[in-house]
């Protein structure tokens, strides 16, 4: 049976998962999943990205929306609002809260968040093997222009209120993965990364969700030390981002929103191969040039075939770049 890792983020992670179970069915897939965008909320763990690919995978997602619930109501958001209680930004519906309860109760018991992760999925069934990057915790934040100081003054906030309060709709001068440095890999993550067959990096955002799953050490030296062919495939299409906010956060980083520069960022040490869409195939030659094989493909993942398609394409082009 063909293992397969995927470092994942929320939605084009979870969105990406769905196609590539599609098209292997029958594979061993076991998924690293970002947990730099967990934030605690009204004394509960919000683990938005692995819900993510709980939900979507377990067939529960709000699927216009991307996260969260279908056939969500709000009746406890608005009974806290009542009190005065926020954020009120921040969605959290009925169903979901129910999730974080559980969790949340789980960690206080003293299971980490690997086995509370493995015992939400018993309910949801996703049909992969769902890893949190780490058991420690890791909060993204992000450092913007601080309106309330000292001209040329900056703060730090979550990268939840950075992305979904203020729609990433002011300048991100840095990333900062705080508790990353000292954070471990989850059990099971260094494992499955040296067992692979094939690495694969959906069109997640390269820097607040692989680049988080990355930023725990031993991660990205795994990877990059990996037997499996690392094959990734580019969440930039015709110079934006397909979904999200990825632009943004590139340029906090200094990378330019292109499909070879996303390439060039992940860099030759850790990609064995790239696919960009075909609206980039002008792109192939300069990733090529960078050392990395790459290859223009569809990459719209309008439906689950389409993204079959795409996921069958990057094993593929793991295949042919095997050593
Ligand atoms: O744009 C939003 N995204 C929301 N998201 C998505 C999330 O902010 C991001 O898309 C991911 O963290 C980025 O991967 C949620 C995800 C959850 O699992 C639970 C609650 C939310 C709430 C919101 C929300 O209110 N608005």
């Amino acid at each position: 049976m063909q293992r397969i890792v995927v470092l994942a983020g929320g939605i084009g992670g979870a969105r990406f998962l769905r196609g590539l179970k599609s098209a292997v069915p029958d594979a061993d897939i076991t998924v690293i999943g970002n947990t730099g965008d967990d934030i605690h909320l009204f004394g509960l763990k919000v683990c938005p990205d692995l819900d993510t690919v709980m939900y979507t995978l377990g067939g529960g997602i709000h699927e216009e929306q991307g996260w969260g619930r279908a056939g969500e109501s709000f009746a406890v958001k608005e009974e806290l609002a009542a009190y005065g209680v926020g954020p009120e930004w921040f969605g959290l519906g009925d169903r979901d809260f129910a999730t974080h309860i559980v969790r949340t109760q789980m960690l206080g018991a003293g299971y980490p968040l690997s086995a509370v992760t493995e015992a939400l999925c018993a309910r949801w069934q996703p049909g992969v093997r769902l890893l949190p990057m780490s058991d420690d915790r890791v909060e993204t934040h992000v450092m913007i222009d601080d309106p309330d100081g000292e001209d040329g003054a900056r703060k730090a906030v979550h990268f939840q209120e950075y992305w979904v309060r203020l729609r990433a709709g002011v300048p991100a001068h840095a990333i900062v993965p705080v508790g990353a440095e000292q954070a471990k890999p989850a059990p099971g993550v260094l494992e499955a990364v040296a067992a692979a067959d094939v690495i694969l990096f959906p069109p997640s955002n390269p820097v607040v969700s692989i680049g988080t799953v990355l930023a725990v050490p031993g991660i990205r030296e795994a990877v990059a030390g990996a037997s499996a062919p690392v094959v990734g495939l580019s969440p930039i299409v015709g110079g934006s981002p397909v979904r999200g906010m990825a632009d943004k956060v590139l340029a906090a980083v200094g990378v330019e929103s292109t499909a070879a520069a996303v390439a060039r960022h992940y860099g030759s040490g850790l990609l064995d191969g790239w696919l960009v869409d075909t609206v980039d195939a002008g792109a192939v030659a300069e990733v090529e040039a960078a050392g990395i094989p790459c290859r223009s493909v569809p990459l719209m993942m309008t439906d689950t075939q389409a993204t079959a398609a795409m996921a069958a394409q990057a094993l593929a082009l793991a295949e042919e770049v095997r050593a």
